[in-house]
């Protein structure tokens, strides 16, 4: 079995959906597919609920009728049985109900978002299913809500995936394509939930990861894995092969092609991830697997939205105990740090979840003096370090003489090198790093 997942601009159209459709059949054997909801939806459901939340229950009901005319829309364009446009047009209706329920009802805020967002994907698979029914293909959609779970912390529970997945594939064995929902999953309490912000890659990687998939492909806008940020850079290019370790690092420190946690189900399953582009299909794509890469800077990303704290210890030398009390704190509120540099009576630390920065910085001040600087990027060089060649330090330095760093995070892991500076700086330094190391 392979799974394969096509994100929201891949599934952007009534068009892009009879695209998709191809590819699906055009590849031998069972498959999974995991699909995002149309590009937009997400934004427009978060919209909505944000309305609803609010009490603007105008400005939801017109968002809503808008989001039911372009499905509407939609499924005339690409279903053909009138049979089957009217059965997708009453699934549009029951699901734009449902988030009408939510006006007045009172439940928790983020359960309200919760609940509405998830209906992107329920749309985009059950229009996606429809249609390759028409087609004639074998294929069953399946309920992602009865198998994907994540437990209190948050966390995915592989082990029940594993098993409500399996059963489900078992139970089906004349299926050939089997279509299920990206991002959304059951709370540990069995309500609605999600994997954040483009979590379909995660749940094809933990798909695959339960099944033990020949392979995981992810399906896009781009040629694969970009050396650069293309949204920043020019002249960018794909590369055909990388690590699990460097495409880990790569998609924690901001390459938005793959979702923060997605390669790690798949590294520890030993499940090759193939990014591909969804337009332009023959393109060789990334090959992501367990492999010996070249030396050096393979590709570089970046992450905004970071917060540095520094805390300069009030005993001065020989503090014992200090970075223990310093990150009990951050333990106590939940909040996981990123970047971390030190010297003899003081520490940096990054981190990109501010929450409880308040309480977090009030328990520091007893510790020791704090100062917060924000706005600030996470520039993450990928490669494998691990031969500690001369030649790459120098070229990466001498491509930042003119941007200011704030901290610099080398040896912690033979596969990056970070760098903190100012967000303002981004678009700079990803330029002068692409000139100077490609
Ligand atoms: N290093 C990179 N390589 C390729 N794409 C990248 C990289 N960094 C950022 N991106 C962006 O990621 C986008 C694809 O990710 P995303 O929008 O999440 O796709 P989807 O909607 O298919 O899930 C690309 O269009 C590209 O602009
Ligand atoms: N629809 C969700 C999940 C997702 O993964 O989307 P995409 O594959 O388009 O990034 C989101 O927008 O976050």
């Amino acid at each position: 079995m392979k799974v394969l997942k096509f994100g929201g601009t891949s599934v952007g159209s009534p068009k892009s959906i009879k695209e998709v459709a191809n590819i699906v059949r055009n590849v031998e054997g069972k498959k999974t597919v995991v699909l995002s909801a149309m590009s937009g939806t997400t934004n427009s459901l978060h919209e909505v609920a944000d309305h609803i939340i609010n009490y603007r229950e105008e400005e939801a009901n017109d968002l809503i009728n808008d989001l039911v005319a372009k499905y509407v829309d939609v499924v005339t364009e690409l279903l053909e049985e009138k049979t089957n446009q009217n059965e997708a047009i009453a699934l549009i209706s029951d699901r734009f109900e449902f988030i009408r329920e939510h006006i007045g009802i009172e439940i928790p805020s983020s359960q309200i978002e919760k609940n509405i967002v998830a209906q992107g994907e329920v749309l985009s698979t059950n229009l996606f299913n429809f249609h390759l029914k028409e087609t004639g293909a074998s294929v069953l959609l399946v309920s992602a809500f009865d198998f994907m779970a994540i437990d209190e912390a948050n966390e995915p529970v592989l082990s029940k995936i594993t098993e409500e997945y399996g059963k489900i594939v078992v139970a089906n064995p004349a299926t050939e394509i089997f279509v299920t929902q990206g991002y959304i999953c059951n709370s540990h309490t069995g309500k609605i939930d999600n994997l954040k912000r483009g979590g379909s890659d995660y749940s094809a990687s933990l798909i695959g990861a339960a099944i033990v998939a020949e392979e995981i492909q992810i399906w896009t806008d781009i040629d694969g894995m970009h050396n650069n940020d293309p949204r920043f850079v020019e002249n960018t290019f794909s590369l055909k092969e990388i690590s699990f370790d460097e495409a880990a690092e790569l998609a924690y420190f901001g390459a938005k092609i793959l979702h923060p946690q997605s390669v790690i189900p798949a590294r520890k399953a030993n499940v090759p991830v193939l990014l591909k582009n969804t337009f332009e299909p023959d393109a060789p794509g990334t090959i992501i697997k367990n492999c010996k890469v070249p030396d050096g800077v393979r590709a570089i990303a970046a992450k905004d939205g970071i917060t540095a704290i520094k805390i300069k210890s009030f005993r001065m030398l020989m503090a014992y105990g200090f970075l223990k009390g310093v990150f009990e704190v951050f333990e106590k509120y939940k909040t996981s740090i990123d970047m971390i540099t030190t010297s003899e009576v003081a520490v940096s630390v990054t981190i990109d979840d501010t929450t409880h920065l308040k309480e977090i910085v009030a328990e520091l001040q007893e510790i020791g003096s704090v100062e917060v600087d924000t706005d600030l990027t996470i520039v993450c060089l990928a490669g494998d370090f691990s031969e500690q060649k001369t030649g790459s330090n120098t070229a990466i330095f001498s491509s930042l003489s003119n941007i200011p760093v704030r901290m610099i995070s080398y040896g912690g892991s033979n596969y990056n090198v970070s760098l903190v500076i100012n967000t303002e700086n981004k678009k700079k330094a990803l330029v002068a790093l692409n000139n100077g190391l490609f």
